[in-house]
């Protein structure tokens, strides 16, 4: 039987999903989050024409000449009170930074260049533009302007934006809820007791930081063993506790204790597929539990990974009402690779730049239980089924891992 393309897999993965509906959060709480729409200016900013500096503001025409006119000082205006009266010949208001610029005045001498006379009277000691030191009204942006993107994640910059554009809540996207059950009777967590022939169980703790970034919440529902009750009765409280999406650890292939595919049967799970043509990874699972979509990711590490970076991420996205671009570029080989079968292969490389661009080194050891060379990989090398063998300086195609 032919093995299910990988690319086939993701849009059957992803067909039908439909973005959550977004909510409402404090601006405090927004950081890191998705904008659900774009969001419009309810202000402008600077509302008015503001000074950008602490001076004096005065008429250009009065000061083209150094210490020519000298100008009553009729007033002040601060940030938060603008002198409220018209500056005209031969007069100028004390003004600070973010203050209205008073009506008559054009620019701004800075007080660096002003000298208080005995007689109270103020003299430039240079000259100054017109317009020189003001903020006009709107330059920032414009009441009913939209400043943010929808779509657009959140940081500091944004944040700030968004504040000084008026709101105090923001609309964002959902973050998808994610459950994820770990299976095996060797299994412990890292840091309790570990058997001799037990392991510490790391994936959950890897795809969780992965899921996280992308935006999800996780649900983790620990470690079941491989008893196919258990793993049945873990499946049923991810689903009544409203996870988006199931992801199972280990168990997924055709030994004696791959339980789970048989469990997530009992427990109602419409299987769409099992297994694909892809090196790491090839025992992954897909299917549906009413609303909730489920992928069985393999058990060794690095293909759990892998699978997660090419199917969990687009789905956790596509849910949270965001794009998703895979990251593939193209680079150089740095080492002969050989011909590969039917499964697509994901070649854990670093890559780094060099004089022709991207150079791609891959790692000599590719077994799919070695974390440490998926720890040293900042990329993979995507080699298509059937390629030939790959010579040193050949090009290829590579997928950054971000
Ligand atoms: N006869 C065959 N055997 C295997 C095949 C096959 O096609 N025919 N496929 C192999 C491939 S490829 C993979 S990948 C693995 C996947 O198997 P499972 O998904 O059933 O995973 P397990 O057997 O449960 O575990 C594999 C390996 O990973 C360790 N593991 C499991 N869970 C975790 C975890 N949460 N954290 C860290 N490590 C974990 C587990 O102890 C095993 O060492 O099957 C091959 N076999
Ligand atoms: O595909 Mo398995 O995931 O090669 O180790």
């Amino acid at each position: 039987m032919s093995l299910l393309p990988v690319d086939e897999a993701l849009e059957r993965i992803l067909e039908g999903v439909k973005a959550l509906p977004g909510e409402t959060v404090p601006i405090e709480e927004a950081d890191g989050r998705v904008l659900a729409a774009p969001l419009a200016a309810t202000r402008t900013q600077p509302p008015f024409d503001a000074s950008a500096m602490d001076g004096y503001a005065v008429r250009a025409a009065n000061v083209a000449t150094p210490r020519a006119m000298p100008l009553k000082l009729i007033g002040e205006s601060a940030a938060g009170s603008r002198y409220h009266g018209a500056v005209a010949d031969g007069e100028t208001v004390r003004i600070f930074t973010g203050a209205p610029v008073p009506e008559g005045a054009d620019t701004i001498l800075i007080q660096e260049n002003a000298e208080i006379l005995d007689d109270g009277r103020i003299e430039a000691t240079d000259t100054v533009a017109a317009g020189r030191h003001i903020r006009r009204a709107g330059l920032d942006f414009q009441k009913g302007d939209s400043v943010l993107e929808q779509g657009r994640r959140l940081g500091p910059a944004g944040i700030g934006l968004a504040a000084a554009a008026g709101h105090a809540t923001l609309d964002v996207t959902q973050r998808p809820l994610v459950a994820v059950i770990a299976t095996g009777d060797e299994l412990v967590r890292p840091g309790e007791p570990c058997g001799p022939d037990q392991i510490v169980a790391s994936n959950g703790f890897a795809i969780g930081a992965l899921a996280r970034r992308e935006g999800a919440r996780i649900l983790d529902l620990g470690i079941i063993p491989d008893d196919s009750a258990a793993i049945s009765d873990a499946v049923r409280s991810a689903a009544a506790a409203g996870a988006h999406v199931l992801v199972t650890l280990g168990g997924a292939s055709v030994g004696a204790r791959d339980l789970v595919r048989q469990a997530l049967l009992d427990a109602g799970m419409s299987l769409d597929f099992w297994k694909i043509a892809m090196r790491p990874g090839k025992p992954l699972m897909f299917g549906r539990l009413g609303d909730m979509r489920v992928l069985g990711l393999p058990g060794n590490p690095v293909s759990s990974l892998v699978c997660a970076h090419l199917f969990l991420r687009p789905l956790i996205a596509r849910l949270g009402q965001r794009s998703y671009a895979p990251d593939l570029r193209s680079a150089v080989l740095a080492k002969a690779l050989r011909a590969n079968d039917e499964r697509r292969d994901y070649v854990r490389a670093s890559v780094a730049p060099g004089s022709e661009g991207l150079i791609a080194t891959p790692f000599t050891l590719q077994d799919s239980s070695m974390l440490t060379t998926l720890a040293a990989s900042n990329a993979l090398i995507v080699r298509e089924p059937g390629s030939p063998a790959a010579e040193e300086g050949d090009r290829c195609r590579v997928l950054m891992l971000g």
